[in-house]
């Protein structure tokens, strides 16, 4: 049987680690705050995907350092923040067969985890799911749900392949590719933009950002940008990819982004991850993103702002 941990088992790695586990996976978790109920009553999951149900991991574990077995696949769901070291956090879980999958939203991500685990098979994953956590243990799933998956830095993968069919197989879908790096700039072009404008006046949502002319010309400008850093970095965006993110979040309802939802809840956000990382890039490869570096200096702003009112 599979064996799965989930470290960081939120929103994301509750409802991917429930259908997992549907497919006959063996998966724990590591949980924070949410410990005491996780372990006492499962997680209590409402998705229009798999229905609502509660899901009990095989063990809970407070820290990864309790799961004593290394296990087949290591998950990594947490949020990535600045001064959190990633691989110093599942370093004690990791043994020399474990293949570390990364399910965060961020360019660059994978780099410090590759290096502190150079025998390791590393997997890169973009979830492109809307779901969070709506108390202690209650993870609610409201749009969405799929999951692009490969071997990091590129190259085919047998074990990104059968995850890919066990999540298929509980009807998340999951398309495995060979440029998972390409495949996180595309994300970028959605995320280094949309994310950062929706915190920028107070919480905005999609439709409100592309609610005027106006504003969807500053979002198309602003995608323009990350997509030339991309194209710099190696990795060219689809000549309509802008068209086709400002068009599918048009049809979509009203959305919150992941960081507006942080925002909201005055919890750390990843501005470093989606935005810094993007803006750093265009530095190194001499492009000038004067939105971005603006979208970039007012994020920083308002996120100095919370720190100081905590
Ligand atoms: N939610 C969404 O719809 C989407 C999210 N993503 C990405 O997926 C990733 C996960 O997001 P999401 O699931 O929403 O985040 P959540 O905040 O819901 O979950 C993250 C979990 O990690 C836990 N955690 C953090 N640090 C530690 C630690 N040191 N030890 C143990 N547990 C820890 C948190 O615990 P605690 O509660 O104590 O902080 C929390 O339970 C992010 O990169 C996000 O951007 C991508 C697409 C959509
Ligand atoms: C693209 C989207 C909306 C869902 O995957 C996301 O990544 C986010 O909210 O941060």
């Amino acid at each position: 049987m599979t064996s799965i941990l989930i470290v960081g088992a939120g929103a994301v790695g509750a409802l991917f680690g429930s259908a997992l586990a549907r497919q006959g996976a063996q998966v724990s978790v590591v949980c924070r705050s949410d410990y005491d109920i996780v372990a006492r009553e499962g997680y209590d999951i409402t998705s229009p995907l798999l229905g609502n149900h509660r899901f009990y991991p095989h063990a809970v574990f407070k820290s990864v350092a309790e799961c004593k077995t290394p296990p087949d696949y290591l998950i990594l769901t947490t949020k990535v923040l600045e001064g959190v070291d990633r691989a110093a956090l599942i370093r004690p879980a990791v043994g020399p067969r474990t293949v570390i999958v990364l399910i965060q939203n961020g360019v660059d991500i994978e780099a410090e985890i590759a290096t502190a685990f150079p025998e390791n098979e590393i997997l890169s994953g973009l979830a492109i799911v809307g779901v969070g956590r709506s108390a202690p243990g209650m993870v609610n799933h409201q749009t969405m749900g799929q999951l692009n998956l490969g071997r990091y830095p590129n190259g085919a993968s047998p074990a990104a392949e059968r995850i890919a069919a066990l999540l298929n197989g509980a009807g998340i879908g999951c398309k495995v590719t060979d440029n998972v790096v390409g495949a996180r700039w595309q994300k970028a072009v959605w995320n280094a933009t949309f994310n950062p404008i929706s915190i920028t006046g107070g919480m905005l949502d999609t439709a409100i950002m592309l609610g005027t002319p106006e504003s969807t010309a500053f979002i198309q400008r602003a995608m323009e940008e990350v997509c030339a850093v991309a194209g710099a970095a190696g990795y060219p965006m689809h000549p309509k990819v802008i068209e086709q993110f400002i068009g599918g979040t048009k049809a979509m309802p009203p959305y919150h982004t992941s960081m507006a939802l942080d925002y909201k809840y005055g919890r750390p956000m990843e501005i470093e991850a989606i935005l810094g990382n993007t803006v750093r890039a265009a530095r190194k490869h001499g492009v000038d993103t004067p939105i971005l570096e603006t979208l970039y200096a007012v994020t920083k702003m308002i996120e100095a702002r919370i720190r100081a009112d905590r």
